[in-house]
């Protein structure tokens, strides 16, 4: 049979790891763990056949290490220190060999002084110092290296980051959020937050030069030391075989399944984990605290605990555990001995031609450890080579995620075709659009029909989940529908530019965030066309409702909603409350401590919202003139309440609030009612009557469909659901 007809056969069925199927899944219990391992029996059966799919691993991987090597000696110095690098990594790759061969030199010495009783003082001299020089050189060389590399690790490091940062922020929302996609930028993160992928490269690559270097250097000496001893080579076999045995025993005991899944089904265990989170993790705190919660959890904490017992270990524990557990198998107890095989050959042959002691004990010595060092430098090359493949692998899903391809594809008609018409607003239609979310089997909008005029206004209402939100993130191309057609002046939105497009709109999403910057940041990236104007930035802030209470703040519009870095210190002298002309922030001694966090957002809910409505009118409505706006997107930006169902908290709102941050949208919608012009806006809301009544076009959605359509008086004539609901609403109200 051909090697084809031999490849390890897929799994029970393509793309499914069955764990029942204990012909190919080994189980092992590891304490509350269960872990099913593919057997690894019927693996390709051509020697090193593991070794080679690496090395074609390697080969698909070269031209990318390729780019990366002409990427990184393009960065300033770099060029330089790589090579001064290397030189230091080769000289460092010679001196093990070098110090062997001296303390051969100074064995034969001592067995020389030993015979003879004299020593040749210049010879021992010139050995010593030898010997010496290698040590002070191996020093001298490990802190060049030190010093070149910090250096060299930051530059790479910083040119890659700004190239990953560039690739992720390309990436469209399905395909940002495509697990597949997810995986692949993880990967391309260095494994440490301290070096990069490419840094990692450059070393495993010089590591595997260096390694070649000292086993040739190492082969050599050996060689040197065998020529003249009878039994050298024999015995050079002995101490690498036990070598090799030793390493063999060692590295099958190590978990080396390439395929494998682990669960738990201890419930006990899931449920400690679960109220562990519930107690280290802030966002839970409130509640736990208001729900009196903390001795209950305890309670029932210690509980499961006492019953699950020792076993309460997370799986990599547990897998350590297993892996390092001490097993007394044959090859184990013969280790030992095997060590001591060539001294007990040297002592027989001693013993038989005990006129000529064919070897002498110097060279047995240094033979045994010469032969040592290169059994482990080798072993050392096969693990090496493997790191290297997964490196190259690495480097190439680094230069991949540049060229990830987004789901939502680029239209190449520029838009609007006339920019003065984009101030009477944009049309738009969908035609029988259906959507469903990436991974989601049903509907989120189906069969949906509406069109809206250039410079109408559209409020878009129905219960939750009935697919308001998707229809404005479908305007925005964050997806495209599943099937139908979505209209821009009547052209398919598919065909126009993506940029030009969300040029053309401003939306504020219900599920807003903001960015960890300073406020007037926040506030301008609303418009990011524009260079950063202090006085547009206020305006915009103004028209939000943002800028009275922001200028209250001590640090005004610089105030950072969520410092992305935060300040370090120490022991500060008791009632120490600013530092660098902020409030001491005692999270990271808290942290320190063992405490947890406290979250304390500056900002109310309400403040929040204006802040984010302000980077809105940012792009829209700072200026008539500059202003490329000509759709405007609002999805409601308060906490999302289905009438029907929460009528009563909402009297509950109006009744107990003065405060306009608790009911926004009414005050809002007024707002940018009046400040809209002749723009096209849609507004997607649970709130009727004030709204509503202002409408062109009211779309009630129920059921990913598009219920009812109409203005306000139509709807109401008709006697529907939308005029119940706004029954119901209105009565709340009164
Ligand atoms: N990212 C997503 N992935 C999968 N399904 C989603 C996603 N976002 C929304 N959905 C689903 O799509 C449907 C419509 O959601 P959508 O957010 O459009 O409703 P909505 O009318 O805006 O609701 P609400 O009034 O609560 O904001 C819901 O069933 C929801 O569960």
């Amino acid at each position: 049979m051909g090697i084809r007809g031999k490849r390890r056969k897929p799994l029970s069925k393509a793309g499914v790891f069955d764990p029942n199927d204990a012909q190919r899944i080994k189980h092992t219990r590891l304490g509350v763990w269960d872990l099913y391992e593919e057997r690894m029996t019927d693996k390709i059966p051509i020697p090193a056949s593991s070794r080679l799919e690496i090395l074609v691993q390697m080969f698909q991987g070269l031209p990318h290490v390729w780019r990366m090597l002409k990427d990184v000696c393009s960065i300033r110095r770099c060029l330089v220190l790589i090579c001064l690098y290397l030189l230091v990594e080769i000289g460092t790759a010679l001196i093990p060999a070098m110090s062997l061969w001296y303390s051969g030199q100074l064995l034969a010495l001592v067995e020389t002084a030993v015979e003879k009783r004299s020593v040749d003082k210049n010879v021992l001299l010139h050995v010593a110092a030898g010997r010496v020089a290698c040590v002070i050189v191996e020093r001298l060389l490990q802190y060049t290296r030190n010093q070149i590399s910090l250096p060299l690790n930051k530059s790479i490091k910083q040119f890659y980051s700004s190239h990953i940062f560039e690739a992720m922020a390309r990436l469209d929302v399905p395909t940002f959020e495509d697990a597949a996609v997810q995986r692949q930028l993880e990967s391309a993160w260095s494994t440490s937050s301290k070096s990069s992928v490419a840094w990692e490269t450059i070393e495993a690559i010089s590591n595997v030069i260096t390694t070649i270097i000292q086993l040739l250097s190492q082969l050599s000496v050996l060689i040197t030391i065998l020529r003249n001893q009878q039994d050298g080579p024999l015995l050079a076999v002995l101490s690498f075989s036990q070598s090799l045995f030793q390493w063999a025993s060692v590295s099958r005991s190590v978990f080396h399944s390439s395929v494998w899944a682990a669960t738990t089904k201890n419930e006990d265990y899931v449920r400690m984990q679960g109220y562990k989170h519930i107690v280290d993790n802030p966002i839970h705190r409130k509640e736990l605290i208001a729900g009196n919660l903390g001795e209950y959890l305890t309670r029932l904490y210690k509980g499961a605990a006492a019953r699950v017992g020792d076993d309460a270990v997370d799986f990599g524990e547990a897998r350590r555990a297993h892996v390092l557990n001490d097993r007394l198998t044959l090859t184990s107890i013969l280790r030992e001995p095997l060590r001591e095989l060539p001294q007990i050959v040297f002592t027989l042959r001693a013993v038989q031609y005990p006129a000529s002691i064919p070897i002498s004990l110097a060279s047995l010595t240094l033979i045994n450890h010469t032969a040592n060092s290169f059994s482990t430098t080798l072993f050392s090359l096969f693990g090496e080579s493997f790191s290297l493949a997964e490196q190259f692998g690495s480097v190439r899903k680094l230069y991949e995620i540049s060229t990830i391809a987004n789901k939502v594809i680029d239209g190449a008609k520029p838009f609007p075709e006339n920019q003065q018409a984009l101030r009477n607003g944009i049309s738009l239609e969908f035609r029988n659009v259906s959507f469903k979310y990436p991974g989601a089997d049903k509907y989120a909008l189906h069969n949906v029909s509406f069109k809206i005029n250039a410079g109408q206004l559209c409020i878009i209402v129905g219960v939750n989940g009935s697919g308001k939100s998707t229809i404005l993130k479908l305007i925005s191309r964050l997806y495209d529908p599943t099937e139908g057609l979505i209209l821009i002046d009547d052209q398919d939105i598919k065909t126009f530019k993506l940029a030009d497009l969300r040029r053309a709109m401003a939306t504020l999403f219900q599920d807003y965030t903001h960015f960890p910057l300073s406020i007037k940041e926040n506030i301008a990236l609303g418009n990011p066309d524009i260079p950063y104007d202090e006085n547009k930035v206020r305006e915009a802030a103004r028209l939000g409702g943002a800028e009275e209470f922001v200028e209250k703040l001590p640090e005004g519009f610089d105030t950072y909603l969520d410092r992305p870095v935060k300040d370090y210190y120490s022991a500060l002298p008791e009632g120490t409350v600013t530092l660098f002309g902020r409030q001491v922030d005692y999270r990271k001694v808290r942290g320190i401590g063992g405490m947890r966090a406290t979250e304390t957002s500056l900002l109310s809910g309400g403040q929040m919202q204006r802040l984010a409505v302000a980077r809105t009118f940012m792009r829209s409505l700072v200026s008539e003139t500059e202003s490329s706006v000509g759709l405007l997107l609002f999805d409601e930006p308060s906490a999302s309440l289905d009438p029907t169902a929460e009528h009563g908290k909402l009297l509950c709102f109006a009744l107990v609030s003065q405060d306009l941050t608790l009911h926004p949208p009414l005050d809002l919608f007024e707002r940018l009612r009046a400040l809209r012009s002749n723009k096209t806006m849609i507004f997607s809301s649970h709130r009727f009557g004030n709204l509503t009544r202002h409408a062109d076009l009211i779309l009630y959605m129920d059921d990913s469909q598009v219920q009812e359509e109409g203005t306000h008086e139509q709807l109401l004539a008709r006697n529907g659901e939308y005029a119940r609901i706004w029954a119901l609403q209105a009565r709340a109200f009164v």
